[in-house]
């Protein structure tokens, strides 16, 4: 019998990783981050993990307020605070930006650190829309610049975890036919959970999380909950499954008084060769359903079997991995539909007991060392290897963003705008209703 959980001193050391308590003694750090934000996110995201990852350090924070920007960096320990963004961009010793910014003004400031010769480190979603993730990864590669989207919890063991589950050979009885490998690439594999069916995405936020003045409900900051939790299902369908599913069908719910912010959205995905998706993002989730608090899920259900995965965005406090499979019985053909044995397991993933954030930034110093090294060098295997890590950041931002501009346009609503964009429309908005 496991103890309860308040007796797991496992759990206990994680939560300690997760707060950045007893980090490794800085040697060199390849990259010195500074921060667009004196920001909740920014301390979880990047402050915490930084005390733990030797090659990483922040050294500046910027806020719209000098003073809090002090008292930002004071209370963190940073060496240097700005009363603006910009004055961060010119210092020469900030070699990487954290943009912890709203949804809308992301593009605005990756630009302008870019721009400024940083790197990028940008919270998801990556920018507004489609149109300005191109402009802006066109802008990286032209600068040599790493510019990837904050999703932390791809760099966890747990979501290797999941795809090595999913291509993963199902284990015949002996004699049985079919032990091909697949389920990755277009969805119509043949691994251990069979013929791909269905993969179902939640992301759930119950009401009490975020008030009406947050920023996922204002217009002009790009809000919206495909933008804040559907990106995450987007791009866990993505990640998982892979190919190009086209957006079949979504429907919004909008937030009080708004014709632009869904408070809530659900969309059908579809492969060409086979499979569908579901996702389901809610800044409104039911107390009734899906309990007090938020819960994020990763369903993938084929001819054999099915996997559940729970807590995919925070596995550090806590997270179940379940796969039901159905065993091909001796003679009869893996994937066929004949049905065997039917086994549950479950697993629980914590790879070293690090955050995600901490495997994010580990991740993010090391392709930053890279890209520099291969500016330095100049050889070919080292310009290679860093237009592989420009290349890779820029195909999966560009086709994240993709898929959440036809789910606004499948709901019946416009893409996001970037900030300047919006402000621009609804000053002609109000000017017209004056007229
Ligand atoms: N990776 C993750 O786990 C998480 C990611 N996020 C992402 O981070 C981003 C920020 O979200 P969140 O931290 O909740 O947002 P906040 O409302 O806390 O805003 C973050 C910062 O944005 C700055 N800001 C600049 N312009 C504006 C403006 N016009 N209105 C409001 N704030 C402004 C503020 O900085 P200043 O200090 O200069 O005033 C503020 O500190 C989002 O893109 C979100 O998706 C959010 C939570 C978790
Ligand atoms: O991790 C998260 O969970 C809650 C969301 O609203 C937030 O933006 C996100 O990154």
């Amino acid at each position: 019998m496991s103890p309860p959980a308040i007796l797991d001193l496992g759990q206990l050391q994680r939560v300690a990783n997760f707060l950045g308590f007893g980090g490794p003694p800085k040697s060199q750090p390849t990259v010195r981050v500074g921060m667009l934000g004196a920001s909740q996110v920014a301390t979880y995201a990047m402050i915490w993990p930084a005390r733990r990852v030797p090659t990483a350090e922040v050294v500046a924070v910027a806020a719209r307020d000098g003073d809090r920007a002090r008292e930002y960096a004071k209370q963190h320990g940073i060496p240097r605070s700005y009363g603006s963004y910009e004055a961060l961009l010119a210092d020469p010793d900030v070699d990487a930006v954290y943009v912890g910014l709203p949804n809308g003004l992301h593009g605005q400031w990756a630009r302008a650190a870019l721009k400024a010769g940083k790197h990028v480190l940008c919270e998801k979603p990556f920018t507004a829309n489609e149109e300005e993730a191109r402009e802006v990864h066109a802008l990286a590669r032209s600068r040599g610049l790493v510019c990837r989207e904050a999703f932390h919890y791809r760099e966890h063991p747990l979501m290797d975890h999941l795809r090595g589950l999913l291509l993963a050979a199902p284990s015949p009885s002996p004699g049985a036919a079919g032990t091909v490998h697949g389920n990755g690439g277009n969805g119509n594999g043949n691994g251990l959970l069979g013929r791909l069916q269905s993969v179902d995405v939640a992301v759930l936020i119950p009401k009490w999380v975020f008030g009406g003045a947050n920023i996922r409900f204002q217009e002009t900051l790009a809000g919206g909950a495909a933008m804040d939790a559907g990106c995450y299902c987007l791009h866990a369908i993505r990640s998982l499954v892979g190919g190009s599913p086209e957006v079949e069908s979504a429907t919004a719910v909008m937030a009080p008084k708004s014709q632009v912010v869904d408070a809530a959205m659900t969309g059908t995905l579809r492969w060409r060769d086979g499979g569908n998706a579901g996702v389901r993002a809610s800044f409104r989730a039911s107390l009734q359903h899906d309990g007090p608090f938020p819960v994020n899920t990763i369903d993938v259900r084929g001819d054999r079997g099915h996997l559940h995965c729970s807590n995919f965005i925070m596995p550090v406090f806590g997270n179940v991995v379940r796969l039901t499979t159905t065993a091909v019985p001796a003679g009869a053909e893996a994937g066929a539909g004949s049905s065997g044995k039917t086994t549950t397991t479950v697993t629980r993933v914590y790879g070293s007991g690090e955050s995600t954030y901490y495997y994010q930034l580990s991740r993010f110093a090391r392709d930053v060392g890279t890209v520099k090294e291969a500016t330095e060098r100049g050889d070919a295997g080292s310009l290679f290897a860093a237009s592989s890590i420009l290349s890779d950041d820029a195909t999966d931002s560009i086709a994240n963003m993709r898929l959440i501009d036809a789910v606004y346009v499948a709901a019946g609503l416009a893409p996001r705008l970037p900030s300047a964009k919006a402000v621009k429309l609804q000053q002609q908005v109000d000017k017209a209703a004056v007229q």
